[in-house]
C-alpha cells in the first residue's frame, strides 16, 4: 500500500492542511454516503429507515471499525454522544468499581474537557472524592492504595508529548486502579493496542485524524470482561437491553451496547462510517512509519531555517504522537499569517504553534513547501500586521 492517498479526499486548492489532529478533511466517500443518507434513507424510507437501512446498527457497526484501528476486538467498542460524556461515563463506571476508593488521578496535560467532566462528575457524587491533576511525569509516582481511577489523554493536545500506555496502565493496576485512556488524539494517528494494554475503559473522538467531519460522534471502549457487568451512569433508552420494550425501568443491555446513551446521530454516522473506507487496505505502523518521516523533515527543515521557533514536542519521535509544537511568542498572529498564505496549522496559548501530520493526505513536497511558507512568515515578520492580531471565537 501506498500513501498517501489524496485522491480519497477534498483538499481544497491552495492550501497545505496541517491541521487534521483538530479537524481532518473531508473524504470524498463522505459525500456521496451522506448525500444518499439524506436523500435515499431519510428522504425515501422515512422512519422505515431505522430498520431498512439498519440505523439503529450504525453505532455498533461504526464501533467495530474504529475498535479495528485501536486494537479492540468486536463488540467492544460502541459511536455515540460527545467526547465529554464518554469521559463522564467512562469515570462514571471506574468509579463504581473502585468505591472504596476516593482519588482520582489525571495530569496537567489532559485537555480542559476531561477535566471539567471529572470535576462535575465528583461534585456530584459528593463523597468526598478528589481529582489530582499531576504534571505528566509524576503520574507513576502519584499511584497508591486510595487512587479509584487514573484518567489520561494519550497524547497531549499542545505538545504532541506521549504516554507509555503499556507501562502507565500497569502501574495503574498494581497500585489497584482502573486505567481510562482518552484516544483523541491517538485514535487514526498511532498505532494502538487496547486489548494488550489492558485498560478497563478507552474514549476517543472522531473529528480528528478519522475524518468523520465538525460534531462526529464520540466512541467509547469497555474491557469484554467488564462490558456486562459495568453500571452505565447515563441510563439512556437505547443502552436498554430492550428499548423497544418500552419497559418502565431500566435494565442495561448485555454488553458494551449499555454504554449508548439515546437516539444515534445517523447523519454523522453515515458520514463518518464512508469516512473510515479511506483506511481501507493501510496498516496503523504504515500511517506511523509515513508520519514519523514526515515529522522529522519537518522539525529538520524548520529548524535550520526558522531559528526563531523553538521545538516544543519531544525530539524523541517514539515520545510524540503525530503532531508538532514549536514555541513562538508571536505565535498567534504567525499562525493567522501562515493561515492566510494556504499553510492550516493552529494555535495553542500561550505560545505554541502546532502543526499536525496525516499521511492519508500529505507527502513530503506538502510539507517542504509549507516550510517555505513559515520561513517566509519569519523572515518578513509578516505576522506584524495588525490584522492578524485580533482573535477570533474559535482558536
Ligand atoms: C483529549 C480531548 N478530549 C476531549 C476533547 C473534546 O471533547 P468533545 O468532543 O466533547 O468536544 C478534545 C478536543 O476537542 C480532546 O483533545
Ligand atoms: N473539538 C473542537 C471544536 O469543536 C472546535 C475547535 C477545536 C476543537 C478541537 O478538537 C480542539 C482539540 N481537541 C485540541 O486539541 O485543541
Amino acid at each position: 500500500m501506498t500513501l498517501p492517498r489524496k485522491d480519497l479526499f477534498h483538499l481544497p486548492e491552495g492550501v497545505i492542511y496541517l491541521d487534521g489532529n483538530s479537524l481532518g478533511p473531508l473524504p470524498r466517500a463522505a459525500v456521496t454516503r451522506t448525500a444518499a443518507a439524506l436523500a435515499d434513507e431519510w428522504g425515501e424510507m422515512l422512519i422505515r429507515g431505522w430498520n431498512d437501512a439498519d440505523w439503529i446498527g450504525l453505532p455498533a457497526r461504526v464501533g467495530d471499525r474504529i475498535g479495528a484501528l485501536v486494537g479492540a476486538p468486536a463488540g467492544s467498542v460502541v459511536m455515540g454522544d460527545t467526547l465529554s460524556i464518554k469521559v463522564y461515563q467512562a469515570l462514571a463506571a471506574a468509579l463504581e468499581m473502585r468505591s472504596d476508593r476516593r482519588v482520582v488521578i489525571s495530569d496537567s496535560g489532559n485537555f480542559p474537557t476531561d477535566l471539567y467532566m471529572a470535576q462535575g462528575l465528583l461534585d456530584t457524587l459528593g463523597r468526598g472524592h478528589e481529582l489530582r491533576v499531576v504534571a505528566p511525569e509524576d503520574v507513576a509516582g502519584a499511584l497508591d492504595d486510595t487512587v479509584a481511577a487514573v484518567m489520561l489523554t494519550e497524547v497531549d493536545y499542545r505538545t504532541g508529548s506521549r504516554h507509555d500506555m503499556g507501562a502507565i496502565t500497569r502501574a495503574a493496576h498494581d497500585a489497584g486502579a482502573v486505567m481510562i485512556w482518552d484516544l483523541a488524539h491517538s485514535a487514526g494517528a498511532l498505532p494502538v493496542d487496547l486489548a494488550g494494554c489492558g485498560c478497563e475503559f478507552a474514549v476517543g473522538c472522531t473529528y480528528k485524524y478519522l475524518n468523520g467531519g465538525p460534531g462526529a460522534p464520540a466512541f467509547i471502549y469497555v474491557r469484554p470482561d467488564l462490558a456486562g457487568t459495568v453500571r452505565p451512569a447515563l441510563q439512556g433508552w437505547m443502552g436498554h437491553d430492550a428499548p423497544f420494550a418500552f419497559d418502565l425501568d431500566y435494565r442495561p443491555a448485555p454488553g458494551i451496547e449499555r454504554m449508548r446513551v439515546g437516539t444515534p446521530p445517523v447523519l454523522q454516522l453515515s458520514t463518518l462510517e464512508a469516512a473510515l473506507t479511506a483506511w481501507d487496505g493501510v496498516t496503523m505502523e504504515e500511517v506511523r512509519a509515513a508520519s514519523v518521516a514526515l515529522m522529522e523533515t519537518f522539525i529538520e527543515a524548520v529548524e535550520r531555517r526558522c531559528p526563531g521557533l523553538e521545538l516544543a514536542s519531544p525530539r524523541d519521535p517514539s515520545a510524540r504522537g503525530s503532531q508538532v509544537s514549536f514555541r513562538f511568542a508571536e505565535g498567534y498572529a504567525a499562525m493567522r499569517a501562515l493561515i492566510d498564505r494556504g499553510v492550516i496549522g493552529d494555535f495553542r496559548a500561550p505560545d505554541i504553534m502546532r502543526f499536525g501530520f496525516t499521511p492519508l493526505y500529505l507527502d513530503e513536497a506538502d510539507v517542504l513547501a509549507a516550510v517555505d511558507v513559515i520561513a517566509e512568515v519569519l523572515e518578513t515578520e509578516a505576522w506584524r500586521d495588525s490584522a492578524y492580531r485580533t482573535r477570533a471565537r474559535v482558536t
